[in-house]
């Protein structure tokens, strides 16, 4: 491996989580994010840089700020004058959660503007993570920008691991996500994808279908199926790590960005995959028993060490 930090590149926004009466908790999250947040959380001897841009307006500092307190910094991120954050709200039915978002004009979808800085977060990474909702909120020359730079990190030695994390609405049609999504695989290590999503995308019938397709493109997929077990493709092997049933879930926000966090820092810290993901799944099983998309970190650690 080429570096020693941890990068993750993508939007956090505004949460409004909570959702009891009239009184909202607000937040801070965002898929790349959460799964940054655990990382960091277990692994927190490696520089964990988040990889995106901001505005200059107090919630944009108060992002900032709370990143920074918790030991994780912006790098080179652009600032950009006058413009804000995303927002987006969980409502709960049950546990299971469905966003409505304010989103499309947030700073993060500058977070390629400035193709120097950008590549400049992603040198001494050992890791580098970014999801299909990067690519969505890009536009196709922003993407082509930001694939490059992964590209370049990767040659230079990063671990480069990706979710496609299928958001239909961010997406123009289903054709445009398909292709930028192949794109990425293309330059990906590790690919953690979600079968339903996958489903949704690309139509395959069952979560082997999901593996046996990207088994093609990705040295080491793991396709994540909520309570279901997780199925992991490494070469000619392919694997079911059973996953946790959690008796009442409280919010599923989060679940799966939280098992890439503590499947992707069990296998920087040397576990193979199967012990990986029976970490992770315990790390997403502690995540849905909280309201919103983070959980503490001291829950975060207790659940990967079993
Ligand atoms: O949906 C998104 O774009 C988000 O990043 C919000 C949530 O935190 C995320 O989806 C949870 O996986």
């Amino acid at each position: 491996m080429a570096g020693t930090g941890v990068a993750s590149i993508g939007e956090c926004m505004l949460e409004l989580s909570g959702q009891t009466g009239p009184n909202w908790r607000m937040g801070f999250a965002g898929d790349t994010f959460n799964t940054l947040w655990a990382l960091h959380a277990l692994s927190t001897e490696r520089p964990a840089t988040y990889v995106s841009a901001f505005g200059d307006d107090p919630f944009s500092q108060a992002q900032i700020d709370f990143l920074g307190q918790n030991g994780i910094g912006i790098g080179s991120s652009p600032i950009i004058a006058g413009a804000r954050p995303g927002l987006y709200a969980i409502t709960l039915t049950g546990a299971e959660r469905s966003f409505t978002y304010w989103r499309g004009d947030a700073a993060a979808r500058q977070l390629a503007s400035d193709p120097v800085a950008l590549s400049k977060n992603l040198v001494n990474q050992a890791l580098v993570y970014f999801s299909g909702i990067t690519l969505a909120i890009l536009d196709e020359a922003a993407r082509a920008v930001l694939l490059a730079a992964v590209a370049k990190a990767r040659s230079a030695g990063s671990l480069v691991a990706f979710d496609p994390n299928y958001r239909p609405r961010l997406w123009r049609n289903r054709e445009d996500a398909q292709a930028a999504i192949v794109e990425a695989l293309a330059a990906t290590d590790i690919a953690l994808p979600t079968f339903p999503d996958e489903q949704m995308l690309f139509g395959d019938a069952t979560p082997q279908a999901t593996a046996e397709r990207l088994r093609q493109l990705v040295s080491e997929v793991v396709v994540k199926n909520g309570e279901q077990p997780a199925l992991i493709a490494q070469g000619e092997t392919l694997r079911e790590v059973p996953a946790i049933h959690v008796v009442a879930p409280a919010d599923t926000t989060g679940a799966g960005d939280s098992f890439n966090g503590g499947y992707l820092a069990a296998r920087l810290a040397g576990h193979d995959p199967q012990e990986a993901a029976r970490r992770a799944h315990r790390v997403a099983a502690a995540v849905v028993q909280v309201r919103g998309a983070l959980a503490p970190f001291e829950t975060l650690r207790a659940a990967f060490e079993g």
